[in-house]
């Protein structure tokens, strides 16, 4: 009872438990209750000298005690989550080998590719309902983590317990671990993963292919979230896994919602119209082109046809601006090109077409930026896009803080506080929105679990993303709602979400199964049993 940390309670538990159970000498005399172990969490926290020892210390207490840990959480979102989440985690990642200390989750690595089933069979697994997966190349924007990356999907699955009330015995972090390419993790004594390059191509394919065999058939029905996978592969697994088990990816279609919400919050606050917008996307890997083409399904909404919905879209990558006439463009990329002829009245320097010659002309109201690229949205960027337009809306979405395209604090300063300024990660600075796709994936998942969905179509994403869009915000000059009211927020996203299911025919519960208080009902809540 004390060493497993589902029914761990520490000194909480009662005399009567404690006679029952034999934990007599085990536990010292005070009998405690959750509010007092709470504040004693909450001393040493407020002790410790840095961030990433306060999120080493909430990953033992995790591994400890389930329910404080959570209790802990939810008793102060605004102060947690950026412990247990971003921007925190990431640090966690890369320094993961120096804090493993107890198991969590399944590491599958390659050498034991004939043993996933067997690994899934424990019994200690049975109730398994939502499974977030990454193979650690592309780690927010700290690249390939290798098995480092473990530290994503424990992150995400805190948050499904903590917004969605997914209990956490039935949430399931894996890590596949096919190597890394981080030569300086590789070469760590102290690295707990497996020491080999990535494997690629059909060796890689084969094994996630037997991933996906072996989950299917010991957890029909499982909600599985693909996470921080690079580019090709996140949009590559799901293409190819999507209809065949209930699955999405966060960093695709989980930011496009969510990128997609906080916009049509933003137009609903300066009154200009989504198919009057000029948007420009800096970064169109996973999370770039996911939101491009979810807008381009929202302009159509509004009344545009494909091709205008296109036209108000412009991507810049590493090469600079996307051209239809750039050799070997990915397909995700190709479908944003823009055609070379349109830049003849462009003003411009010849040679690359970067951020700023695109600004400049374009003159964009909206500016995204997803390339993990620190400081790419500089001064001249910034106001040459605030003298074209009364009221920016700029959101530097890559994650963490190192990898952000500007601090917000330095957009208002440049636009004169006309910006509207939405981050990945938090910054703390008052009226930015924090856009992260944690806004979305814990309700999206709740609600197709409740409708025991059987796929997550995009017409799913997209109610999410209206219904964010539509929640208000936290009177305080941002966008959403504030980080105290996840827990609400997903509530409302998984209703909208299961009723979209029921729409789209991918339901197999009745729709009067879905109400608010029916959902809500199903949320598990941090006390002890
Ligand atoms: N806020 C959120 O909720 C959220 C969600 C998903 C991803 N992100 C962040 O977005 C970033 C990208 O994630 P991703 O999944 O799209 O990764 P990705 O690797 O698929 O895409 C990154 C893209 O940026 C491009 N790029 C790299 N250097 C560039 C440069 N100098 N100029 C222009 N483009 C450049 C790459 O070519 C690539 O197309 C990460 O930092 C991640 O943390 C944030
Ligand atoms: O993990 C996050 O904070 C958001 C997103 O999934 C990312 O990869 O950056
Ligand atoms: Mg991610």
């Amino acid at each position: 009872m004390l060493a497993d940390p589902l029914t761990n309670k520490g000194t909480a538990f009662t005399a009567a438990e404690r006679d029952a159970l034999g934990l007599h000498g085990l536990l010292p005399p005070h009998v405690g209750t959750l509010d007092s172990q709470i504040a004693r969490r909450r001393r040493v926290l407020d002790g410790m000298a840095d961030d990433f020892h306060r999120y080493a210390f909430l990953r033992e207490l995790q591994d400890s005690n389930e329910v404080l840990f959570h209790a802990l959480v939810q008793a102060d979102l605004p102060r947690l989550l950026p412990l247990v989440y971003t921007p925190t985690v990431g640090e966690g990642c890369e320094r993961f080998s120096e804090i493993w200390r107890r198991p969590r989750g399944l590491f599958l690595s390659y050498p034991n590719r004939t043993r996933i089933a067997d690994i899934l069979a424990d019994p200690a697994l049975d109730r398994v309902k939502v499974i977030v997966v990454s193979d650690g190349e592309r780690i927010l924007g700290l690249g390939d983590q290798g098995a480092g990356g473990m530290g994503i999907p424990i992150g995400k699955l805190a948050l499904y317990t903590a917004c969605a009330g997914i209990h956490p015995a039935e949430v399931l972090p894996i890590l596949l671990d096919v190597g890394t390419d981080n030569a300086a993790r590789r070469d760590d004594p102290l690295y707990v993963g497996w020491r080999n390059p990535r494997i690629r191509g059909a060796e890689y394919d084969a094994f996630v292919e037997d991933f996906v065999a072996a989950v299917h058939a010991r957890f029909p029905g499982v909600l599985l979230q693909w996470e921080d996978f690079a580019g090709k592969n996140a949009y590559d697994l799901l293409e190819r896994y999507r209809g065949r088990l209930l699955s999405f990816n966060d960093d695709i279609q989980g930011t496009a919602a969510t990128a997609t919400g906080t916009l049509l919050a933003a137009i609903r606050r300066t009154g200009q119209p989504l198919t009057d917008q000029r948007i420009v996307l800096f970064g169109a890997g996973a999370a770039g082109s996911g939101i491009a083409e979810m807008l381009v399904r929202a302009l159509i909404a509004a009344g545009l046809d494909e091709a205008a919905a296109r036209q108000r879209i412009w991507a810049v990558d590493r090469d600079g601006l996307v051209l239809s006439d750039i050799p070997r463009l990915p397909p995700q990329q190709a479908a944003l090109a823009r055609d070379p002829t349109e830049l003849a009245g462009w003003t411009m320097a010849p040679g690359r077409i970067g951020l700023l010659e695109t600004v400049v002309n374009v003159r964009p109201t909206v500016l995204i930026g997803a390339s993990g690229q620190m400081g790419a949205f500089g001064e001249p960027v910034i106001r040459a896009m605030a003298a074209g337009c009364e009221r920016p809306v700029i959101f530097p979405l890559s994650n963490p803080i190192s990898r952000a395209e500007a601090h917000p604090a330095d957009l208002l300063a440049w636009t004169g506080g006309r910006a509207l300024v939405g981050t990945g990660s938090p910054f703390g600075v008052a009226g930015v929105t924090q856009v992260n796709n944690v806004y979305i994936f814990p309700g999206v998942g709740l609600g197709a679990l409740a409708a025991g969905a059987t796929a997550v179509t995009d017409g799913m994403f997209m109610a999410a993303a209206e219904t964010l869009g539509s929640l208000g915000d936290a009177g305080d000059g941002s966008l959403l709602p504030p980080i105290t009211a996840l827990r609400a927020v997903a509530l409302r996203i998984a209703v909208a979400v299961a009723a979209q299911a029921v729409r789209d025919g991918v339901a197999t519960m009745p729709a009067d199964a879905l109400a608010a208080e029916r959902i809500a009902a199903q949320m598990w809540l941090p006390v002890y049993d």
